[in-house]
């Protein structure tokens, strides 16, 4: 039997006790990690200081923790079948348009009153599906090679997958790298890519959000200049930020300060988070949260985004796009339905 049967196996009697456990391949990197937790008890990541993966909610209050220490850990290579699947045509989100374009408008008006500067809105999308976790997992890891790519377990929150472009932090030897990532195109073939003054402006808010806010905890700080980078089927602003930590920084505060950024929330935090809660009108729980690996002294944490909840019948896909005061309420329904697409091209 391959390390991968014996992983899948596991995977299966881990599902048939309601213990957790987690498979995940960081980006361009063929193998894939799995934690199998030993015991059935939830661990919670109180303070950073426990090694495991964590999977933590948006609204930062549910940090679960697969321990490594109370886990069977196991890595093999996945040798990917091509990323290329066969077409299938998914019905389209009709009765989602109107009610998500009407959310758009409001958040456009608030904006142009000056109460937030930008928000993130989401909407969620519910498929049938037919295949087990397994064949989409297969499917997800060989189409998106440049993602972080997980499933995840857990008797508190079920099961989820994704395959996410964006990193939240990456702490090696108190170096960190993290980037600040905003504006949607979708990916056509050989376009060059050219970006309006409305995304510029809103992924420089992300930009300028997370330096701020890393500062104070940094004893030396770079960012690179904005470019384009390719995610799936999508084009991406992207700037880079690197530096070493400050001598009393604490990854738990970092991580306070990062998440969530105006790339899934908006800006200022505060304003954008009341109208996300009085007006998206579902819970967004994991989706836009955080997860991977952390260890006393490194971490390497991804926004959850490109993600599904995923029960034996169906899957709910979680979509969102930044909205700021130029935002069009049609193209942006547009840009959550071309980020769904992305995850309904590996489902079946
Ligand atoms: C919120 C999502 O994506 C975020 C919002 C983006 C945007 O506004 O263009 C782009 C990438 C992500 O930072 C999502 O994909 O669900």
């Amino acid at each position: 039997m391959s390390v991968l049967d014996w992983i899948w196996e596991k995977a299966d009697a881990c599902l048939q006790l309601n213990k957790p456990f987690t498979m995940y391949a960081t980006p361009g990197n063929n193998t894939v990690t799995a934690y199998f937790q030993r015991d059935a008890n939830i661990h919670f990541a109180e303070d950073f200081t426990r090694s495991g993966f964590i999977f933590c909610s948006f609204d930062g209050n549910s940090r679960l923790l697969i321990p490594a220490d109370a886990s069977d850990v196991y890595s093999t290579a996945i040798v990917a079948e091509s990323g290329v699947f066969e077409e299938i045509l998914w019905p389209e989100p009709t009765e989602a348009k109107a009610p998500f374009e009407s959310i758009v408008s409001k958040a456009v008006v608030e904006i142009q009153q000056g109460t937030f500067a930008k928000v993130v809105l989401s909407r969620r999308e519910t498929v049938a599906i037919s295949d087990g976790f397994q064949s989409n997992f297969t499917r997800m890891f060989a189409a998106y090679p440049n993602a972080f790519r997980y499933v995840w377990f857990h008797p508190e929150t079920g099961m989820w997958m994704g395959a996410t472009p964006e990193r939240l932090i990456q702490i090696e030897n108190r170096n960190f790298k993290t980037v600040a990532l905003a504006g949607t195109q979708a990916f056509l073939g050989n376009e060059s890519v050219q970006w309006a003054e409305k995304e510029r402006a809103e992924q420089q808010f992300v930009t300028d959000f997370i330096i701020d806010g890393l500062q104070p905890h940094t004893a030396d700080l770079k960012t690179s200049a904005p470019y384009t980078a390719r995610a799936g089927n999508l084009w991406h602003i992207k700037t880079d930020i690197e530096g070493q930590l400050a001598p009393h920084a604490h990854l738990r505060d970092i991580v306070t300060v990062l998440h969530p950024t105006p790339a899934v929330c908006g800006y200022p935090k505060a304003e954008a988070m009341a109208f996300i809660a009085q007006h998206e009108g579902y819970d967004r729980k994991f989706y836009s949260g955080f997860l991977g690996t952390i260890t006393p002294d490194s971490a390497d944490l991804y926004v959850n985004l490109r993600c599904m909840e995923l029960h034996e019948k169906t899957a709910h896909l979680y979509i969102g796009c930044g909205i700021t005061k130029d935002s069009n309420p049609e193209k942006e329904f547009e840009e959550t339905a071309n980020k769904a697409l992305t995850m309904k091209k590996i489902l079946r």
